[in-house]
């Protein structure tokens, strides 16, 4: 058997951080640690599988409540570092696949200016309310029925790069707001807006007490500024399975096939299935449920079980796996709910490295950017690899 793997799996843990980054200070993020704090608010994290893997092992000074060090890891661990500048998803996404965002995105702590305001007034025929950073359920309970009455546009943003266009499902349709976030993302690709992405963010619901935003979200993410790790491999004729937001992170690019997901559960639930399916290549999943539904609402309860909920489908997911399989469990950036405010952390992630093929894996040494994901993944696949990133691929098969 050679030292590759027909098939590699990456798994994002939206947000789910290992601790502050050592430039966390330049981010005002000192002491932000979103597995070591949602695994406290837990009394101890129940997740046998991560466990056995070798999560605590990734910081044997601080180990995860309730997750016990492994003598014998099953797999190969350590963490990464982000050398992009920005902590949201297309930023680590984008350096996991060789293209670290280097050049700051513009963010508007103040709202967006009048100019950009006025012309979505013009284009869509509707006001806009609010225009400030929120968080995207407080801005619903205070906006949402007067939208219901008025159709105005509820525009937030937030500590990351990002316009988000709250709208109630049955007030404005959403092919009109799928519209409305189209020219919103044509306009602000260049300068002075320079904007990470739009985001749709539909809604339903009959009052402030019971609105629910749906699975209908959109981003609308820049282009990627030049090819990824997925564009070459898909050059040479490899399959890219794209599992939930993966796809709009990457405007579509470097994807042979790819399926929005509701949830986390259902992201592992297709992840499981395209197992029994013959395919060689990558398969990219992001479970986003972490960051958006407990991260950013700073649910530190709720954060842990949905890991432990990840865990055991992780668990039942890996009697499928082959010799053939090679499976990378990661995070795109932190967004501690034990943390001030409501924005992402800048924080280290774990990188849990597995294949039925290892007897035992060990730790590999701490990485200074996600594309050494990118690397390897090209490494493996034999295509040529990114200007930066390390392949770790050799690591895995030293004895
Ligand atoms: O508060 P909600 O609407 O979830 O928004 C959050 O989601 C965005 C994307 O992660 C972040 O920038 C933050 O604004
Ligand atoms: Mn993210
Ligand atoms: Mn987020």
């Amino acid at each position: 058997m050679t030292n590759q793997f027909e098939r590699v799996h990456v798994i994002v843990m939206d947000s789910v951080g290992i601790g502050e980054a050592s430039d966390a200070a330049q981010y005002n993020d000192q002491g932000c640690d979103t597995l070591g704090h949602t695994a406290e608010a837990m009394g101890g994290l129940q997740v046998p599988v991560l466990e056995r893997m070798g999560l605590s092992n990734i910081r044997p000074e601080k180990p995860i409540q309730g997750v016990a060090l492994q003598e014998k890891p099953s797999a190969f661990f350590t963490k990464m570092h982000e050398i992009s500048a920005g902590k949201d998803s297309m930023d680590g996404h984008w350096e996991m696949m060789g293209l670290p965002v280097m050049t700051p995105l513009h963010t508007f702590p103040n709202g967006f200016p009048d100019e950009l305001i006025e012309k979505i007034e013009t284009f869509s025929g509707r006001k806009v309310l609010w225009n400030k950073p929120a968080s995207g359920t407080e801005i619903l309970k205070k906006f949402g029925e007067r939208q219901m009455k008025t159709g105005e546009l509820i525009v937030y943003t937030s500590g990351d790069s990002v316009l988000q266009i709250a709208a109630h499902e049955n007030v404005i349709p959403l092919e009109e707001l799928y519209a409305i976030c189209d020219y919103c993302r044509k306009l602000t690709i260049n300068e002075p807006y320079h904007l990470g992405r739009i985001i749709a963010r539909p809604y339903i619901g009959d009052d402030a007490a019971h609105f629910e935003r749906t699975a209908n979200r959109r981003d609308l993410t820049l282009e990627p500024t030049g090819p990824t790790v997925m564009d070459r491999l898909k050059d040479a004729g490899l399959d890219i399975l794209a599992i939930g937001k993966i796809n709009d992170i990457f405007s579509g690019h470097g994807i042979t096939e790819g399926w929005h997901t509701v949830s986390n559960e259902d992201g592992m639930n297709r992840w499981t299935e395209i197992l029994d399916r013959p395919f060689h290549g990558l398969s990219f999943t992001n479970l986003v449920d972490f960051d958006a539904k407990y991260g950013h609402r700073r649910e530190p309860v709720l954060f842990g079980k949905a890991i432990e909920a990840f865990d055991r489908q992780l668990g039942a997911a890996l009697t499928k796996l082959t010799d053939q399989d090679l499976l990378i469990v990661t995070a795109d950036h932190g967004n501690d709910p034990g943390f001030r405010g409501t924005d992402h952390t800048r924080e280290y992630v774990p990188l849990l490295i597995f294949s039925p093929r290892f007897t035992a894996g060990s730790a590999l040494p701490v990485r200074g950017t996600f594309a050494d994901i990118g690397a390897t993944v090209s490494e493996n696949f034999g295509v040529r690899l990114p200007e930066i990133g390390t392949s770790f691929l050799a690591e895995l098969f030293k004895r």
